[in-house]
C-alpha cells in the first residue's frame, strides 16, 4: 500500500488540514458528555437555573462547532481523494503505456481496465475514509474510554474489558476480508474479459447465432461474481453484530454496577449518564469499524493489485541520444535466434540466422503458426529473445535506446486498427506535425489518396465509430500510408496486403519496390515473394529454405509445392 499511499504526498497540506478539522470535530464531541453530566449534577440536580442555560448554551455551541468543522473536513477530504485518485489513474495508465508486450502477457486487458477503474476508485474511497471517519472511528473510541476514565474510573473499567477481546477478533476478519476481496477483484477481471471479448466479436456471434450461448457464458462468470461477492460480505456482515453484542455487554454491566455506586455515593447520576453517553459513542465507533474494515479489506486487495503494474519488472527506457542517424542504415542480421513466448515453454523460433542488407526487401512465408509474426515483433523489442541476438547495424536490438529503435520502424500489423478521428489524425498517428503534403504523399504510395479524395470531406472523413466503416482493403491502404508518413528506415509488413486485389497490390508494389527503406514482408503470395531480393521459408520456426524465388525453386520441395498449388489456382481463376 506504501507505493500507491505516496501519491498522497503532495496533498500533505490539505491533508493535515482535513485530519485537525477531524480532531477538533472529535474534541467537541468528546466533550458533549461532559457538559450533559455538568448540566445534570451542577444544574438540575444542585437546582441552579443559571448553570442550565450557561452549559446549554456552551453545548448549543460545540455542536456548531462540531457541524462546521464535519463538513469542512469533508471538502478537504474530498478534494485530496479526487486528486489523488486522478493522479494514480493517469500513472497506472502512464506505466500501460510503456509496456512491452511481454507485459500484456502478463496482465490481460481486462485486468488492467479493472485495476484503472475499479481498483484506483476504491483505494480512492479508502483514503476518503481515512480522512473523514476510518481515523475518528478508533479515536472515539480511544478518546471515549480516556474521558470515560476521567468521570468515574471504577465504572469506566467495565468498558475496558471487552475491549483487547472485540480487537483481536477484528483483526482476524481483516486478514479473512483482504483474501475475499482480492478474489471479488479477480472475479471481476473475468467479467471484464468477457465482455470486451463479446463486443469485440459482436458480428461474429450473431453470424454464428451463438448469441444464447454466449449469454449463458456470461451468467455463469457473473454469477460466480455474485457468489464470491456474497460470501465476503458474509464475512463482514458477522463484524457488526459481534462488536455491538460486546459493546452492549459492558454496557449492561455500566449500569447495573453504577446503580449499586449511586446508591452507595460513590458515583453521581449525571457521572452515570456520561459514562454511558461514551459507552453509546464508542459503540457507535465499532459499528463504523465494520464498515471501514470492509473498505479497508478491499482497497488493500485494491491497491496490491495497483501496485503490480505499478513495480511490475519491465524493459525500461535507456537514456541514449543520437542514435537514430545509425538505426537509419536498416541493416538487421538474426544471429542464431530462439525464441519462446513468456510464460510458455514450448519454442515458437529456432535457432534463426539470416542477414537483410540495408534497402533488402524479405518476405517471409511459411504455413499459418510457424512463426512468422513471432519472427517480426523481435526488431521492435515487442518481445526480446529468448537465444541468440537481433542486431540492427551491428549492434544488439537490447542496446539501443528503444524510442530511437521504434522511431526507425514502420510496422503495418496483420489486422488493420484504426483510431477513431479523421483520416488525416489516423495517417499524422504514424508521425505527429506531419504536413497535409507528406500525408497525401504516404496516401498516393499507398493507393488510398484516390479513394480519400471521394469521400464528401476528404482526408477529414471521420472513420471508426462515429464515421465511414472502410473496407478490409481501405484500411489496410491507410495503415500502409500511417507506416510509410514516418519515412521508415525498416517496413515490416505482416501480411498487409491480402485484401487487396492483384491490380492494386500490383501498383503498390512497384511504389514500395522504389522506398528507400529494409523491408521485411510476410506474405502467402507466391507472386508477392517474387518481388523480393530473398525469401525465407518457415517450417515450424525453424527456417525451412532461404534464397530468391529461382533458388528456391530450385532447392526446396515445399516452395515448388506453394507456387505450384498457387499456380493452379490461378489458371482456375482465369478458367
Ligand atoms: N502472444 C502469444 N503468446 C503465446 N503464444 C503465442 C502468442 N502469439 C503466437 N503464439 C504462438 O506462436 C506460434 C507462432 O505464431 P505466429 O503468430 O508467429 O505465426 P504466424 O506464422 O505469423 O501465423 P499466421 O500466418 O497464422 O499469422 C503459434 O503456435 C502461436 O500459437
Amino acid at each position: 500500500m506504501k507505493t500507491v499511499f505516496s501519491y498522497a504526498k503532495p496533498y500533505t497540506f490539505y491533508i493535515v488540514i482535513a485530519l485537525i478539522l477531524m480532531l477538533l470535530e472529535l474534541a467537541v464531541e468528546l466533550m458533549q458528555p461532559l457538559v450533559i453530566a455538568g448540566i445534570i449534577d451542577d444544574g438540575i440536580v444542585a437546582g441552579d437555573r443559571d448553570v442550565i442555560i450557561q452549559l446549554g448554551i456552551l453545548l448549543m455551541v460545540l455542536s456548531l462547532v462540531a457541524f462546521a468543522s464535519g463538513v469542512a473536513n469533508s471538502y478537504f477530504a474530498a478534494h485530496v481523494s479526487q486528486s489523488f485518485s486522478f493522479d494514480l489513474r493517469r500513472s497506472v495508465y502512464g506505466r500501460i503505456q510503456s509496456f512491452s508486450l511481454a507485459m500484456f502477457n502478463k496482465f490481460p486487458a481486462s485486468g488492467l481496465i479493472t485495476r484503472l477503474t475499479s481498483d484506483v476508485t476504491l483505494v480512492q474511497q479508502i483514503l476518503f475514509m481515512s480522512l473523514r471517519i476510518m481515523l475518528r472511528a478508533p479515536l472515539l473510541v480511544i478518546g471515549s474510554m480516556i474521558m470515560a476514565f476521567v468521570v468515574n474510573p471504577k465504572l469506566a473499567i467495565y468498558l475496558v474489558v471487552v475491549f483487547p477481546i472485540l480487537l483481536a477478533f477484528l483483526y482476524i476478519m481483516v486478514k479473512k476480508g483482504v483474501t475475499y476481496f482480492s478474489f471479488v477483484q479477480q472475479r471481476l477481471d473475468r467479467v471484464n474479459r468477457m465482455v470486451q471479448e463479446n463486443l469485440q466479436a459482436v458480428r461474429l456471434i450473431k453470424a454464428y447465432l451463438r448469441g444464447k450461448y454466449e449469454a449463458n457464458r456470461f451468467s455463469e462468470v457473473a454469477g460466480s461474481l455474485k457468489t464470491d461477492t456474497v460470501k465476503a460480505f458474509r464475512i463482514m456482515e458477522i463484524i457488526l453484530p459481534i462488536l455491538l453484542f460486546g459493546m452492549n455487554l459492558s454496557l449492561l454491566a455500566v449500569l447495573w454496577f453504577g446503580a449499586f455506586e449511586i446508591r452507595s455515593g460513590d458515583a453521581q447520576i449525571g457521572e452515570l449518564v456520561a459514562i454511558v453517553n461514551y459507552a453509546m459513542r464508542m459503540t457507535g465507533a465499532f459499528s463504523m469499524f465494520s464498515f471501514i474494515i470492509m473498505a479497508f479489506a478491499r482497497s488493500k486487495a485494491s491497491s496490491e493489485r495497483i501496485e503490480e503494474i505499478l513495480l511490475a519488472e519491465d524493459v525500461r527506457e535507456k537514456d541514449t541520444k543520437g542514435e537514430e542517424k545509425l538505426l537509419r542504415r536498416g541493416d538487421i542480421v538474426f544471429d542464431n535466434v530462439s525464441f519462446t513466448y513468456p510464460g510458455t515453454t514450448i519454442p515458437v523460433l529456432k535457432n534463426l540466422s539470416f542477414h537483410i542488407k540495408p534497402n533488402e526487401k524479405l518476405a517471409i512465408m511459411g504455413a499459418t503458426g510457424s512463426g512468422k509474426s513471432s519472427l517480426l515483433q523481435l526488431i521492435p523489442r515487442f518481445y526480446d529473445v529468448s537465444g541468440g541476438r537481433v542486431l540492427i547495424h551491428g549492434r544488439d536490438v537490447r542496446e539501443w535506446s528503444l524510442s530511437a529503435l521504434r522511431k526507425t520502424i514502420g510496422i503495418v500489423p496483420q489486422q488493420s486498427l484504426l483510431f477513431t478521428g479523421t483520416i488525416s489524425d489516423n495517417l499524422s498517428w504514424g508521425k505527429e506535425q506531419a504536413q497535409q503534403e507528406e500525408l497525401s504523399d504516404a496516401a498516393v504510395k499507398a493507393q488510398i489518396h484516390d479513394t480519400v479524395e471521394r469521400f464528401p470531406k476528404g482526408y477529414y472523413t471521420r472513420v471508426g465509430q462515429k464515421g465511414v466503416n472502410l473496407s478490409g482493403g481501405q484500411k489496410q491502404r491507410l495503415s500502409i500510408a500511417r507506416a510509410l508518413v514516418r519515412k521508415p528506415s525498416i517496413l515490416i509488413l505482416d501480411d498487409s496486403t491480402s485484401a487487396l486485389d492483384v491490380k492494386t497490390e500490383a501498383a503498390l508494389w512497384q511504389e514500395l519496390e522504389q522506398e528507400k527503406a529494409t523491408m521485411l514482408v510476410v506474405t502467402q503470395k507466391i507472386r508477392t515473394a517474387m518481388r523480393a531480393d530473398h525469401i525465407l521459408l518457415l517450417e515450424e520456426g525453424e527456417i525451412s529454405a532461404y534464397g530468391t524465388h529461382e533458388e528456391l525453386l530450385e532447392d526446396s520441395e515445399l516452395y515448388r509445392k506453394i507456387a505450384l498449388s498457387q499456380q493452379e489456382e490461378e489458371v482456375d481463376e482465369y478458367v
